[in-house]
């Protein structure tokens, strides 16, 4: 800071002073939701993701042909963003009701203001992370809400395709009423190309009925099938975060009924909460071992079905011979696990701590808890469903299988 600068010469910039007082106020309401224990660490985390935020934003005002790809979270795998095809242009004039592009508005609208550029360097010689991708949500005072009329039948279809839909959850009445009234019902057939990797991104979807799968095409080679999705799966958001190409081909595999999120809809109400988990989880899940072979859009799909919760020093966490439906993947704090015998004789078993798991054999086996857990010290897990478990963590369910046998071994051993 400048040495000469003082406390009392904020009084002359009360814009800045404003801003100020404003950032302080998100970070104090942040800092008491989260409790972190590592203070200066959250704060400085906080500080950099809107600094990020902020720069990504400006980068988006930029006019048309500045726009930085490189903020795509997987742009490593699509570079280019090949003759800017519509999706599915065909059909669209026929499927959808005329929406306005407001963010195409919102582009027009750069006025030749200036707007500080970054460094050339900024983002050269980096890791693309999502914390410097995700985008500035579209204003709420500028957001026009679609509304496409529904009957009670069509909005009971909606709400049950996306009851288990994660994206959807820490939604409030108005924001999911707001969705509901965006969405367009588009029925199509089997093997039509609902999204064609490299086409410009405008709707998000949600599947109703119907299967699809999803391919990725690098270079020449023949595109891989990487996922598939069925009733209340949902794709095509990242396009709309990031402002990028489209990053897959998604082809229905029988005939389909989805319901399609506009944009601006999306990026006003779903996208915020969306990039948030995802950067919260990003570096925490990158850190895990079981998970490192998982490609980073898997990585993604699990930081949207996580909830963390918090446990004070000896509060249990699982019961032995309790029934079991979430697994634990602990962010901070130790965990203490202790098995009893059939004589009734408890010992210690083990202590985990960052970056470990537990709570996966239950689920794994449909049987009751093999241990009892309990908090050491104040312990903060990020917690998967049993659904989410089995369809999120599918690509390195054997390894947890294989893992399992071990401690089953260790623990046996150890209690003889
Ligand atoms: N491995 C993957 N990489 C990128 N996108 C994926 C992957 N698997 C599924 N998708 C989805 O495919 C969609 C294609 O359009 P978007 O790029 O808008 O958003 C993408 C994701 O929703």
């Amino acid at each position: 800071m400048d040495p000469a600068f003082s406390f009392s010469q904020v009084d002359e910039f009360p814009s800045q002073t404003d801003e100020y007082t404003q950032i302080l106020t998100e970070l104090h309401t942040e800092y008491c939701r989260d409790q972190p224990l590592d203070v200066l660490q959250y704060c400085a985390n906080f500080f950099n993701q809107r600094l990020q935020e902020q720069r990504a934003s400006l980068r988006q005002r930029l006019p048309r042909g500045f726009e930085a790809n490189e903020l795509h979270p997987l742009s490593g795998q699509h570079q280019e963003f090949p003759g800017q095809i519509s999706d599915n242009d065909d059909d669209k004039d026929n499927d959808f009701e005329t929406l306005d592009d407001s963010d195409d508005e919102e582009r027009d609208e750069f006025s030749g203001e200036l707007i500080p550029m970054m460094p050339p360097s900024y983002g050269r010689d980096r890791r693309t992370s999502v914390s410097a991708e995700s985008m500035a949500p579209t204003q709420g005072r500028d957001f026009v809400k679609t509304v496409i009329p529904k009957s009670p039948e069509q909005c009971a279809r909606i709400r049950e395709s996306v009851e288990n839909n994660f994206l959807f959850r820490n939604l409030d009445e108005e924001q999911y009423q707001d969705v509901v009234d965006a969405m367009a019902e588009k029925r199509l057939p089997s093997k039509e190309h609902v999204i064609e990797q490299g086409a410009v991104g405008d709707y998000f979807y949600v599947v109703e009925q119907g299967t699809l799968d999803c391919y990725i095409a690098k270079g020449d080679a023949e595109p891989v099938k990487v996922t598939n999705y069925e009733a209340g799966g949902s794709f095509g958001e990242l396009a709309l975060m990031y402002n990028a190409p489209r990053a897959a081909t998604i082809i229905a595999t029988s005939d389909v009924v989805l319901w399609a999120l506009d944009r601006v809809t999306f990026r006003t109400i779903l996208m915020e909460n969306t990039s948030r988990k995802r950067r919260m989880y990003e570096t925490f899940l990158e850190e895990i071992d079981l998970l490192k072979s998982l490609e980073s859009y898997e990585r993604y799909k699990i930081a949207d079905a996580l909830e963390s919760v918090y446990f004070e020093e000896g509060q249990q966490v699982v019961v032995q011979g309790d029934v079991g439906d979430q697994f634990y993947l602990i962010e901070t704090g130790e965990a203490v696990f202790y098995k009893t015998d059939s004589q009734g004789n408890t010992r210690e078993v083990n202590r985990y701590g960052r970056g470990c798991f537990f709570g996966e054999l239950a689920l794994l086996n449909d049987s009751p808890r093999a241990v009892t857990v309990v908090a050491n010290s104040r312990l903060k897990c990020a917690t998967l469903g049993k659904k989410a478990f089995t369809r999120l963590l599918g690509p390195v369910l054997d390894i947890l299988k294989r893992n399992s046998e071990n401690y089953h071994t260790i623990i046996n051993k150890q209690s003889q």
